[in-house]
């Protein structure tokens, strides 16, 4: 079985692909930075609470937008599993091309699991992270360009961390554009501003590429904001980590 983590600012999300079963997924916190030895503490008890057998587990692909967490995962999960984890980044080929010797890792992986899904035509992967980020890739696996913007939580952390009278709030779609009370205004600067700056995006960059992508969305929040537009054509909270698994098929 595989094992593929994708270390993000916010969460690490860990997957185990099964042959014939459903995928089993979960994360832990990338904050605090652990030590080698707490992360093999923590990793150590990992799995059994997901009804899974370490033991089971025979291939590890890694990929990561944390320097500081890189090595330090591979090594506890080398300590725990006795073989080395392998780390894929920008570098590792694929049949997906780029000329940027900066793209994370996670969006590289975006762009292999939307080249290599059973998707048509050129394609835009939007990924609901710490950072708000937007591929464009076309039908022969040429990465057209990426947009980085803050992302939603992040923003609204930030929001609510300058000023003294806005409090946490959920994020729900308010009744309407216009609010009259504090939530309901905040809810509808985080949800309907956001779903017009990702509206507005798709159609500067289906301008721009000079046809009508498929959008595919990813992350932590892409389960609240796609199902509230019809630009976003599907969403998977797996996509990015089908990518590493992808790039470790193609590499090991
Ligand atoms: N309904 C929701 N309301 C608010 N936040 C949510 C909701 N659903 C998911 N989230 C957020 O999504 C996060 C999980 O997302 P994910 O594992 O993709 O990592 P990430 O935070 O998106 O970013 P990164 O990949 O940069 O670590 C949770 O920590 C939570 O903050
Ligand atoms: C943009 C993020 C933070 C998204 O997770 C990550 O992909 C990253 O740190 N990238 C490095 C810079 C770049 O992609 O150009
Ligand atoms: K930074």
């Amino acid at each position: 079985m595989l094992l593929a983590v994708n270390i993000g600012n916010t969460n690490m999300r860990f997957a185990v692909f099964q042959d014939q079963k459903e995928t089993i997924t979960w994360t832990i916190n990338s904050k605090p930075y652990r030590t080698e030895d707490e992360l093999f503490a923590k990793f150590s008890s990992m799995y059994r609470p997901f009804g899974i057998d370490g033991s089971e587990i025979t291939d590890i692909v890694i990929g990561s937008v944390v320097p500081a967490l890189t090595i330090s995962v591979q090594n506890a999960l080398m300590k725990i599993h006795g073989f080395e984890p392998m780390i894929v980044d920008r570098n590792t080929p694929s049949p997906v091309k780029h000329s940027s010797n900066q793209m994370g890792t996670d969006l590289y992986a975006n762009a292999i699991a939307a080249h290599g899904g059973s998707y048509k035509g050129k394609k835009i992967v939007i990924d609901f992270g710490t950072a708000l980020t937007f591929l464009g890739i076309d039908e022969q696996g040429q990465v057209g360009g990426v947009v980085i913007a803050p992302g939603i939580n992040t923003a609204l952390k930030s929001l609510v961390g300058e000023t003294a009278q806005l409090p946490e709030i959920e994020l729900i779609r308010p009744q309407s554009v216009l609010g009259m009370n504090t939530e309901a205004c905040m809810q509808s600067g985080m949800v309907y501003g956001y779903l017009s700056m990702i509206e507005g995006m798709i159609d500067r960059i289906n301008q721009e590429v000079g046809e009508k992508c498929f959008v595919i969305s990813t992350g932590g929040l892409g389960g609240v904001y796609a199902p509230l537009t019809n630009k976003i054509d599907t969403d998977d909270r797996l996509h990015t980590i089908k990518g590493l698994k992808l790039l470790y098929e193609m590499n090991r």
